[in-house]
């Protein structure tokens, strides 16, 4: 499948990593991003062990206010810090941020002050803002302009897969740095710090690998980076066009507040189960790593399974999950359950982030993916600043029931609340997406877990392809548009078959040689009539239906609707008897969409440079009836009619085509994409 928007195969992306410099690079970008990861973490639970003797909403505050602190300078410099980063020396930037924001890092645990971690915490974030510019604009002056697709992917893989390690990392320095102060009690400091001090190594190091990068002068290509606010606005105002496409960003966008609160009250909720800053690296890591299960394995187990319920289904389970996550206080059942719900948030975000690729125009795609990453980083930092507040509002209940005893803490109740959170979107958007009514949920997860077909309960008469037709007076711009949509399909991967009436087949060629012929002016309207009907039922015989049998995509020019409207209205036949020829004739295939052009008669055939044919020949009231007549058809059946002013631009008019096709299109979500796009779930830049 050729796709411009399209990821490019793992393997694929590691070879632009046997380019040198760009290697080099990387290494920094990971060094950073695992640092970047590991501070949060490490501040979030240096924050709750600093305020642990102040009570339980000061605890809470400090906990949010690292996150607040890290989103704002997004919001404040994010518009600044692009352009500042493009007059700069790029390698210096980038050396000085990392060595900066180690420094800073390092000065936390030796301070040892909350107010001193949130400034730092606040400072490192706005170096980061000039940093990651920085980087970005170098990307391209070390890799050649096919290889940056694969580089940018490969960077975001980074971003995002370095989660996990930095969790994994945080559990097992935080409990080193437990051990050795059980042993050496001189060597006694709050659990965090050592992961602060390794964490200022790594940026000390990335800035080391960055200061012997070989960066020409000269950009090759300037990254313009809009503000978040901006992405976020211009996204929306494209992509929340259609249907889908809004159910799929709510979604994801969903998921993510549920995500983000419950990283904002795991560390408050493992010290009610007793569990520490080791407690907290096991469910962090939990998360992603139940994500990485879920993105790789979720839809190769589930492959025949419908995508566009797969995807509110596994919403569900992470909102399913995550509810006796709170309910249930257990250590070890939380870190199973979190598993868990990684899982269903992975099979979401992967069909969520394919389908989007598939069902956003190339044009859009990248304003829609800038939107989705601006928005999902706000909700996501917004619900993490948010939950440990509400946590604190909610406060910690003893509930007694005879001699049983309850602990509600107010960091179980956030979980509550995004479980319900989750469970809420996971079904609007089951209700939105859904296009199978035909079989229950129940019995095609069953079937697709046994690996075996269906069995559906009525037999389905319609053939397999996807049937669309395009309608309109003379010269409305249908021909024009068969091809667009046909060179859009094929690039898109489909069979797709283009034709037309009359004439697709050798009878309906002489037909239509019969039925233009000025020669033949004074022909009965019902002859004529029939000669419609006999050139369509050929047509459908010899041409449509075997296509549509095999799977493809048949996209004609002219159907039905033209008979009833220049035979039916411009000819005064009753529709009802062209109607019955014609369901006769076609043995009653309906298509699955058709399209109008709708343009006055005068513009359209004052459009064609060739002598006029016997219709067109035809006086301007005919003309005008024969328009009319197709928008009324339009109006009686709105869902299966999509109407278009054909004055618009030929490129304006090929785009709202498209919009309205992609919805009707065959399974968005082929098994080889999701492998492709399994690679980049991401939410940091
Ligand atoms: N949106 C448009 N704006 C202006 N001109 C257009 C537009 N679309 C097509 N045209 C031009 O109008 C002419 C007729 O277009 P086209 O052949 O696609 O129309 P048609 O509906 O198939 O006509 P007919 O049914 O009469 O054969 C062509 O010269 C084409 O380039
Ligand atoms: C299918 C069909 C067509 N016509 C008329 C409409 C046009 O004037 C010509 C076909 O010419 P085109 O340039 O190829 O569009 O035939 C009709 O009167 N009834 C029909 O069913």
């Amino acid at each position: 499948m050729s796709r411009s928007g399209s990821l490019a195969a793992p393997g694929e992306a590691r070879t632009v990593l046997a380019i040198k410099p760009f290697r080099r690079l990387w290494i920094s970008l990971s060094l950073s991003s695992l640092g970047d990861w590991l501070s949060l973490l490490a501040l979030m639970s240096l924050a709750a062990i600093l305020t642990q003797d102040s009570g339980g909403l000061v605890q809470y505050f400090a906990v949010s206010g690292v996150v607040v602190l890290k989103l704002l300078p997004s919001l404040l410099l994010g518009p600044i810090a692009g352009a500042v980063a493009d007059r700069v020396d790029r390698r210096l930037t980038m050396v000085v941020g990392d060595v900066l924001r180690g420094l800073l890092y390092v000065s936390i645990p030796i301070v040892g002050r909350l107010d001193w971690l949130l400034i730092a915490n606040f400072l490192a974030e706005c170096i980061a803002m000039f940093w990651a510019p920085a980087k970005d604009a170098t990307v391209p002056n070390l890799v050649p302009k096919k290889k940056l697709e694969q580089a940018n992917q490969l960077g975001l893989l980074t971003a995002y897969g370095s989660a996990p390690v930095a969790a994994g990392l945080f559990a097992l320095l935080a409990a080193l740095s437990s051990v050795l102060g059980g042993l050496f009690p001189s060597m006694r400091v709050p659990e965090a710090d050592l992961a602060l001090y390794i964490n200022g190594v790594t940026f000390l190091v990335a800035a080391v690998v960055v200061w012997g990068l070989p960066i020409p002068d000269q950009p090759r290509e300037r990254i313009s980076r809009p503000s978040m606010p901006r992405a976020i606005w211009e996204g929306w105002r494209f992509a929340g066009t259609t249907p889908l496409v809004r159910g799929l960003l709510l979604g994801m966008l969903g998921a993510f507040a549920a995500g983000g609160a419950v990283i904002g009250v795991a560390r408050l909720f493992v010290e009610t189960l007793g569990a520490g800053n080791a407690g907290f690296g096991v469910l962090f890591g939990a998360v992603f790593s139940g994500m990485a299960i879920g993105v790789f394995a979720g839809p190769r187990i589930l492959r025949d399974f419908n995508r566009r319920r797969l995807f509110g289904l596994g919403i569900g389970l992470a909102g399913a999950a995550l509810l006796f996550v709170g309910l249930i206080p257990n250590m070890v059942l939380a870190a199973v359950l979190t598993t868990v719900m990684g899982v269903g948030a992975g099979i979401a975000w992967v069909i969520g982030l394919t389908a989007l690729g598939r069902e956003v125009e190339d044009d859009v795609r990248g304003r829609t993916f800038a939107f989705l990453h601006a928005s999902a980083r706000l909700v996501l930092m917004g619900s993490v600043a948010v939950a440990p507040v509400l946590a604190g509002l909610i406060g910690s209940y003893r509930l007694r029931v005879g001699d049983l005893t309850y602990d509600f803490s107010g960091s179980a109740g956030v979980l509550l609340i995004a479980a319900l959170l989750a469970v809420l979107v996971a079904f609007v958007s089951y209700r939105q997406m859904n296009d199978e009514h035909e079989v229950s949920l129940f019995a095609e997860l069953m079937a697709s877990i046994r690996g075996v077909p269906l069995a559906r309960t009525t037999e389905v008469e319609k053939p397999g392809g996807t049937f669309i037709v395009l309608e309109g007076g003379e010269g409305a711009g249908k021909s024009t548009q068969v091809r667009q949509l046909a060179i859009w399909l094929r690039e898109e991967g489909f069979d797709v078959v283009t034709t037309r009436e009359p004439g697709a087949t050798k009878v309906g060629m002489r037909l239509r040689a019969l039925l233009l012929d000025k020669e033949n002016t004074g022909m009965s309207p019902r002859t004529e009539a029939l000669l419609y009907a006999a050139d369509r039922a050929e047509h459908v015989n010899a041409v449509i239906r075997p296509a549509l049998e095999r799977g493809a995509i048949v996209i004609s020019d002219r159907y039905v609707d033209s008979t009833l409207a220049y035979q039916g209205a411009g000819r005064a036949l009753a529709e009802s008897d062209i109607a019955g020829i014609n369901s006769w004739a076609t043995n009653e295939l309906v298509p699955d969409l058709t399209v109008l052009l709708d343009l006055p008669a005068d513009q359209g055939l004052a459009r064609h440079g060739r002598p006029a044919d016997r219709l067109e020949s035809e006086p301007a009231e005919f003309h005008a009836r024969v328009r009319q007549s197709f928008r009324d058809l339009a109006d009686r059946d709105p869902n299966r009619y999509l109407v278009l002013d054909a004055q618009e631009s030929q490129e304006e008019v090929t785009r709202a085509i498209q919009r309205r096709i992609r919805p009707i299109l065959p399974d968005p979500v082929p098994g080889d994409a999701e492998e492709i796009t399994g690679m980049l779930p991401v939410i940091k830049e």
